[in-house]
């Protein structure tokens, strides 16, 4: 009896370290086989979460390129999601171009973009899969892309806005007296404060800048403050003014969604959001002032078609005529304030200023540290605009815009590949499929980066019969030289062609757009907002120097982009026409 029952106990005992054992192997990360892994990750229910929460900086992106590096392959896969399948990460830019242009009806938007962009813009296309709903979302938008729009509408109103900038800084670099003083608020305003004009028209009550100015000019050098802990003498603080609500709520999303990147999980993270009651004040104020403008823009309508004067038209006016025009067409009655409606106007204000104002800081950033380009800069718009030199003014925005500058152009296009807005795409395949002679299942989500290798670290040699058909038959690629590919060169973009200097935007690999179908939508407003204020900053300022070590660090923070934690910039100010 004694020994039977010992028997069972130990059968017992087995049996469950048996079925602990194969609970524990249950939840262990499932590797895709064949595809580089970290071994140690592997072991840990939690994957790589535990390194990539004790060795990131701020930026989780930064983290996972750097990982991707240590791999040494073009493929590998981390496992970032308890239970998940695992995440692979792409570095080849071949491969990555073939899938974003050639296959993005088997590779789509991330269920994980998805759940991080429906906590703040919850009907917004950008989380859609492919299909008949978002096609019928982005023909809301399709006139906002048009020359008019962008020459006529955007293309003023960023030049105003940029306009007022001018001042301030002028005003910040007096008093601050040869010291470094913060932008990257400043710039943010300038990029919020022009979207919102040419969204939702000139009438729009609210701008951040203009209050920046008031202060300054009201206080004069009582603007300084010291109560941050940068050294005095290195860095001029100064006083800000509060931001209207609505203001606020705008800027407010983009730090929604910094903190759910930062958080182990995205929707644990917005359902604690959920519970503030200054994230929900904010919520409802951005929702109402959209409702206004709309509302706004219907009345117009309603007026125009009464045969009064069309004003000039603003973004959410020209989605009001495109929604009559779908309703009638589907015979159906306009729904102007529908959450789509709501959201796709929300999502174009927030691109409008987000992706666009990062892109500028790591552009202060670049230009200031390597004053040859900046030099030359200079003096291509000089030569580009003589009118405007000879006039002793600055270049209107019909000229900047319709004014072919390679060096400009260059320049532009090398800000976007080192600072990297958006270091990495996504995308989730819809079936099982191959990725560089590896099978990879239905559901499978890959970070295709553009950053590192092929980018600006020499690429990966693949062989060629691991490339995808469609790859293969679309041949080789341009390729940057390796030597000096992590620099900042803007000459890599130009070429002679006829014995004239041309921009050549195909000199080799970038993506900081995109590509395909899900490639980014306000690109062309995005180009026309990066003119209008580097033509206007760099003719304006005689020069943005180079600010001491300790305040040109490049690590960065990773919000809906991929932000530099600081930009401070030390002008030189002799003004020409400004
Ligand atoms: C320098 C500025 C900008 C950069 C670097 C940028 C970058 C990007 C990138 C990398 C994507 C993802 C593309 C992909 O997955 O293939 C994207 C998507 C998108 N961008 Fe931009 N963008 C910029 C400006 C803008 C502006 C000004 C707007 C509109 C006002 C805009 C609207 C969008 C939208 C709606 C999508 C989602 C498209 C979809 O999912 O169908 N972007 N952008």
């Amino acid at each position: 009896m004694g020994e039977n029952a010992a028997a069972t106990g130990a059968t017992v005992a087995l049996a469950s370290s048996f079925m602990l054992y194969r609970l524990y192997q249950s939840i262990l990360p499932k590797p895709i086989p064949g595809i580089a892994y970290d071994e140690a990750a592997a072991k840990s229910p939690l994957g790589d979460l535990p390194a990539m929460l004790r060795q990131n900086t701020g930026s989780t992106m930064d983290w996972i390129a750097k990982r991707a590096r240590q791999h040494n392959d073009p493929l590998c896969q981390l496992f970032l999601q308890p239970l998940s399948q695992p995440m692979l990460v792409l570095s080849d830019f071949r491969e990555s171009q073939d899938i974003l242009m050639r296959r993005s009806r088997e590779w789509d938007r991330t269920d994980w973009s998805i759940e991080i962009f429906k906590g703040v813009v919850p009907e917004h296309h950008i989380n859609l899969k492919l299909g008949d709903q978002w096609k019928t979302q982005r023909r809301l938008l399709q006139d906002l892309m048009s020359p008019e729009f962008l020459n006529n509408v955007a293309g003023p109103n960023i030049w105003a806005s940029t306009k007022t900038l001018l001042t301030l800084w002028a005003e910040k670099a007096r008093i601050a007296d040869g010291r470094a003083f913060s932008v990257v608020d400043d710039i943010y305003y300038v990029a919020l404060d022009a979207v919102l004009a040419f969204s939702f028209g000139t009438a729009f009550p609210h701008r951040s800048l203009v209050p920046q100015l008031k202060l300054l000019q009201d206080l004069g050098d009582k603007s300084l403050e010291h109560t941050k802990n940068e050294n005095p003498q290195d860095v001029a603080v100064f006083k800000e003014a509060p931001l209207d609500e609505t203001l606020q709520a705008t800027l407010h999303i983009s730090t929604q969604v910094g903190a759910a990147l930062q958080n182990v999980s995205v929707s644990l993270s917005y359902f604690m959001q959920g519970f503030s009651s200054s994230n929900r004040k904010l919520r409802k104020a951005r929702e109402q002032q959209i409702y206004n403008e709309i509302a706004k823009a219907v009345a117009r309508r309603q007026q125009q078609e009464k045969g009064r004067e069309a004003e000039v038209r603003s973004a959410v006016d020209l989605m009001v005529d495109r929604e009559t025009w779908l309703a009638e067409k589907e015979g159906r009655k306009p729904e102007y304030f529908s959450p789509v409606m709501r959201d796709e106007v929300m999502g174009f204000v927030v691109a409008g200023h987000d992706t666009s104002s990062t892109t500028l800081l790591w552009g202060l950033k670049l230009l200031a540290d390597h004053p040859e380009s900046q030099k030359k800069l200079k003096e291509a718009l000089l030569a580009g605009h003589p009118a405007a030199a000879a006039e002793e003014r600055l270049p209107t925005a019909h000229e900047i815009a319709s004014t072919n500058i390679p060096y400009l152009s260059a320049v532009i296009e090398e800000v976007l590949r080192c600072g990297c807005t958006v270091p990495a795409l996504e995308r989730q395949c819809n079936q099982d499929t191959m990725v560089l002679g590896h099978p990879v299942p239905k559901g499978t989500m890959m970070l295709l980066l553009s950053t590192g290798p092929s980018f600006n670290e020499p690429r990966f040699e693949v062989k060629e019969e691991l490339r995808n058909e469609s790859c293969r038959a679309a041949g080789q690629d341009r390729q940057w030289d390796p030597e000096g590919m992590d620099q900042f060169r803007p000459e890599r973009w130009l070429k002679e062609e006829d014995g004239e200097i041309v921009f050549d935007s195909t000199a080799g690999p970038t993506l900081p757009f995109g590509l395909g179908l899900r490639g980014c939508f306000g690109r062309r407003l995005a180009y026309l907002e990066l003119r209008i204020i580097i033509t206007l900053l760099f003719w304006s300022f005689d020069e943005f120097m180079k600010c001491p070590e300790h305040l040109s660090s490049y690590e960065a923070v990773d919000e809906i982009t991929h932000k530099p934690k600081m930009c401070y910039v030390k002008l030189k100010t002799k003004q020409t026409g400004a």
